[in-house]
């Protein structure tokens, strides 16, 4: 089975190339597999890359008039997310240096959590910019590491967000012993029936954050784009900022840096995400898995 690895601001995916469907989805055991660290190539989530006509997902299905592909993400304990910002990226650099696709024109991509429309800034290898569609900003909730309780902000991107802001006084390397993961933060089950993506966040300047985050299915990541976008339109909405007069907002994550921007113009309110993306391999899978 032929597969790719690459990563955006070192959230890191396995791609399986499935053009034409044949593959099928991946079990979550060989999800797990691919994942694995130690046994496997190691991943925080699997990419199958098919046509939106070549696979019967109900939202590749309702997608097929507007894009050709579709983005089959699941995270790297097997479950199914509804959108990935940093895979989205990874799977268009695949699609325009890889599967010529061309770079020259916005191209759509389908998620389970609606198209999405990707600009490549410099040509095929340069920074890519995605059209994350409108955020759904919700209310109050919470989250708690240990004793430390915080409020949050619920943000959805397609995928459910819990954003946080840390006290004056607290760090984010302070979160977890030196050198190791978060633990698994607690937050309102009942409000997050599926999980949710918690992001833990503090102000690095203007319109300038920093975040670590623990993302639902994966643990801990370098980065989540649609977790930056979250961040991004709680920290606007905490700045007394609306969408189409808030700044770009530069939003840190341990893997590198995300340009964020909540615009309102004539096709809408929407988050514009930019950063990098990356191929690093490819190769064949050899385990049975
Ligand atoms: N890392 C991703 C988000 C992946 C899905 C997430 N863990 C979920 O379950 O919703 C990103 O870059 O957005």
């Amino acid at each position: 089975m032929r597969f790719l690895k690459g990563h955006g601001t070192e959230n890191d995916f396995v791609l399986l190339p499935d053009h034409d469907g044949a593959l099928g989805s991946p079990s979550p055991d060989l999800v797990r597999a691919l994942c694995d660290r130690h046994a496997g190539l190691g991943a925080d989530g699997v990419i199958r890359v098919v046509r939106t006509t070549a696979t019967d997902d109900p939202a590749a299905v309702a997608a097929r008039e507007e894009a050709e592909w579709f983005m089959d993400y699941r995270n790297s304990d097997g479950s199914l997310s509804e959108m990935c910002g940093n895979g989205v990226r990874v799977l268009g650099r695949y699609l325009v240096t890889r599967a010529g696709a061309s770079y020259d024109e916005p191209l759509a991509v389908a998620t389970r959590g609606g198209t999405k429309l990707l600009r490549f800034e410099d040509g095929p290898d340069g920074p890519v910019t995605v059209d994350m569609g409108a955020p759904v900003v919700g209310g109050s909730t919470w989250v708690a590491l240990g004793e430390r309780r915080w409020e949050a902000r619920t943000v959805s991107m397609g995928n459910p967000h819990a954003v946080a802001f840390l006290d004056a006084g607290e760090t984010l390397d302070g979160l977890s012993a030196p050198g190791l993961p978060l633990s698994p933060p607690a937050y309102d089950e009942g409000a997050y029936p599926q999980g949710v993506n918690v992001e833990l966040v503090v102000d690095r300047g203007e319109s300038h954050v920093a975040l670590r985050v623990h993302e639902r299915g994966s643990g801990e990541t370098r980065s989540c784009g649609t977790g930056a976008c979250a961040v991004m339109v709680a920290a606007a909405v905490r700045d007394g900022r609306a969408p189409g007069d808030a700044p770009a907002y530069a939003v840190d994550v341990p893997g590198g840096r995300l340009e964020i921007t909540w615009v309102r113009d004539a096709d809408g309110e929407r988050v514009l995400m930019t950063g990098p993306a990356v191929l690093v391999a490819e190769g064949n899978w050899l385990a049975t898995r």
